[in-house]
C-alpha cells in the first residue's frame, strides 16, 4: 500500500437494515423506523423480547456507555422498550460488517488484533465454517489471533509466503479526521503494521469513543524497542523535536494492555519492550513525529499508522459510519 499523507475525508450513513441481523436489532438513521422483510428480525433475544416479537426498532440516542450514547427502541406488543446496545455489540457490528463488506473468497486477508479484530476473526470462521466464503489465507498479526484463528479452522499463512495482502482488518485505539491512528494498546503495533502495510486495502473497525481532534492525548502512544539500553533509547525518543513534551513510560506487566499490571517489563511477541508515550496536547505532525521515532536506533516501530487507512467503519449514536 502506498501510503499518502493528505486524503479528503467522507463520510456515508449505512443503512441499519444491513446490520440489523448480528445483533437481533434493526438500525436506521435516526427518525426512521424501518421492518426487516419478515415482518420481524431475522435472529436474536433482546431481554426477553424474541426477535419474532419485534416489528421496528429506531437507533436512537440516550443511553451512555463508555462516551456512547445507542439506544433501540423496540416495539413488542404495543408496548416500548429501549435496549442500550454494549460496547461488545458495537465492536461486533464492525467487526462483522467488514468482514461482509471486504473479504471475498479466494482472497489473501491480514487479520488484526485486540477485541475489536477478534470480532471479525470470529465471523470469518463462521462464514468459513458455512461455506459463505471459501479459499481464505489468513495472516495474523499476533500470537493472540493467530489461536483465535487456529481455533476456528481459518487457514494461516506468514508474510514469507504471502507478502500481498487484498485486505487487512484491525482495530485502532485512536482515529483522526484525516483517519490517521494510534495502535499498539494491545502490543501487537510491529506486527500489526508490516501486515497492514502489504494489504491493498486496510479497513479500520472502532466505536465512535476512538475518534479524537488529534492524536496523542486521547491514549498514549506505543513505541517498541528493543530490551538493551531501553533506558538510553526511552531518553532518546524524549529528546525528539517531533515529540516534544511527551513522557515515555515503559510499559509494565502484560503486554496487552498499557495499565501497570506487573513489576517487570511487558514483553511483546518479537521478544521487545514497549514504551508508551503520553502527551497533553495532539501531536502537530504525527507523520513528522512518526519519522523521528523510526529513525531512532533502538526504536522496533511505533504506533502511529499515518496514510495507511483504506475506510473506517465506526459504530455510534447515529448508527454505522463508513469513512473513507
Ligand atoms: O492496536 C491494537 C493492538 O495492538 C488494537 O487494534 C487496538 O489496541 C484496539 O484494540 P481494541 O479493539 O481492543 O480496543
Amino acid at each position: 500500500m502506498a501510503p499518502s499523507l493528505s486524503r479528503s475525508s467522507t463520510s456515508m450513513l449505512i443503512g441499519a437494515a444491513a446490520t440489523a441481523w448480528m445483533t437481533g436489532f434493526a438500525f436506521t438513521a435516526p427518525g426512521q423506523v424501518r421492518t426487516s422483510p419478515s415482518g420481524g428480525l431475522r435472529q436474536g433475544n433482546v431481554r426477553g423480547a424474541r426477535a419474532s416479537d419485534v416489528r421496528g426498532a429506531t437507533l436512537g440516542g440516550a443511553s451512555a456507555l463508555g462516551g456512547l450514547c445507542v439506544t433501540v427502541a423496540l416495539v413488542r406488543g404495543g408496548k416500548s422498550m429501549r435496549k442500550a446496545l454494549s460496547q461488545d455489540e458495537l465492536k461486533k457490528m464492525v467487526g462483522y460488517k467488514a468482514v461482509d463488506d471486504y473479504v471475498q473468497s479466494g482472497t489473501v486477508i491480514g487479520l488484526g488484533t485486540g477485541s475489536t479484530a477478534a470480532f471479525a476473526v470470529e465471523r470469518v470462521g463462521e462464514k468459513l465454517k458455512s461455506g459463505e466464503l471459501k479459499d481464505i489465507i489468513a495472516i495474523p498479526t499476533s500470537i493472540r489471533t493467530q489461536e483465535q484463528a487456529e481455533s476456528l479452522n481459518i487457514p494461516l499463512a506468514t508474510l514469507d509466503t504471502h507478502s500481498d495482502l487484498d485486505v487487512a482488518i484491525d482495530g485502532a485505539d485512536e482515529v483522526d479526521p484525516a483517519l490517521n491512528l494510534v495502535k499498539g494498546g494491545g502490543g501487537a503495533l510491529f506486527r500489526e503494521k508490516i501486515v497492514e502495510m502489504c494489504a491493498k486495502k486496510f479497513i479500520v473497525i472502532v466505536d465512535e469513543s476512538k475518534l479524537c481532534d488529534g492524536l496523542g492525548p486521547g491514549f498514549p502512544v506505543p513505541v517498541e524497542i528493543v530490551p538493551f539500553c531501553h533506558e538510553h533509547t526511552m531518553r532518546k525518543i524524549a529528546s525528539l523535536p517531533a515529540l516534544k513534551g511527551c513522557d515515555p513510560v515503559l510499559r509494565l506487566g502484560n503486554v496487552a494492555n498499557n495499565q501497570p499490571d506487573g513489576d517487570e517489563p511487558a514483553v511483546t511477541d518479537n521478544g521487545n519492550y514497549i514504551v508508551d508515550l503520553k502527551f497533553t496536547s495532539p501531536i502537530k505532525d504525527p507523520v513528522a513525529a512518526g519519522e523521528q521515532l523510526k529513525a531512532t536506533v533502538g526504536v522496533v516501530d511505533h504506533g502511529l499508522f499515518t496514510g495507511m487507512t483504506t475506510a473506517c467503519i465506526v459504530a455510534g449514536k447515529e448508527g454505522i459510519i463508513v469513512k473513507d
